[in-house]
């Protein structure tokens, strides 16, 4: 099996509003993410390629667009914005345009990752 990765960074605001409001997450507060998309084959593609890099290109102006500089309860459109749900977020957006994506992990600080592969 052969997998390649790639990676996607944007900052955001979120307020995790379930937690217990000692919990330092409850409050309004930002991270600089790193979304990083896994994708896999059994075999190269003519070009000795699982995918093109250059295909994920999308991904980025998806991030861009709609994540980067942004309150993520309000781009997910509920409370529990936790690098789980971004990630299974992420895995299901790029599944449905590139089938070889096999997993996504996001962190929010420089010591935590989140990875959805179903
Ligand atoms: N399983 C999860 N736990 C937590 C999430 C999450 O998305 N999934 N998110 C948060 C907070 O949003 C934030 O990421 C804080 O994380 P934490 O590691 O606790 O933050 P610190 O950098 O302050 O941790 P230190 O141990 O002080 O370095 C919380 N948990
Ligand atoms: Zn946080």
């Amino acid at each position: 099996m052969f997998r390649i990765t790639k990676e996607f960074h944007f900052s955001a605001s979120h307020q995790l509003t379930s937690l217990p409001p000692d919990h330092q997450c409850a409050r309004l507060h930002g991270h600089n993410y790193i979304v990083e998309v896994e994708l896999s084959a059994k075999e190269l593609n003519e070009h000795g390629f699982v995918r093109d890099y250059r295909d994920l290109a999308p991904l980025k102006r998806y991030i861009d667009e709609s994540f980067d500089h942004r309150h993520l309860n309000d781009v997910l459109g509920h409370e529990q914005v936790t690098a789980e749900y971004l990630a299974r977020h992420f895995y299901e957006w790029c599944k449905a345009r590139l089938p070889e994506t096999s997993a996504v992990r996001v962190s929010e600080t420089p010591k935590t990752w989140a990875e959805y592969r179903p």
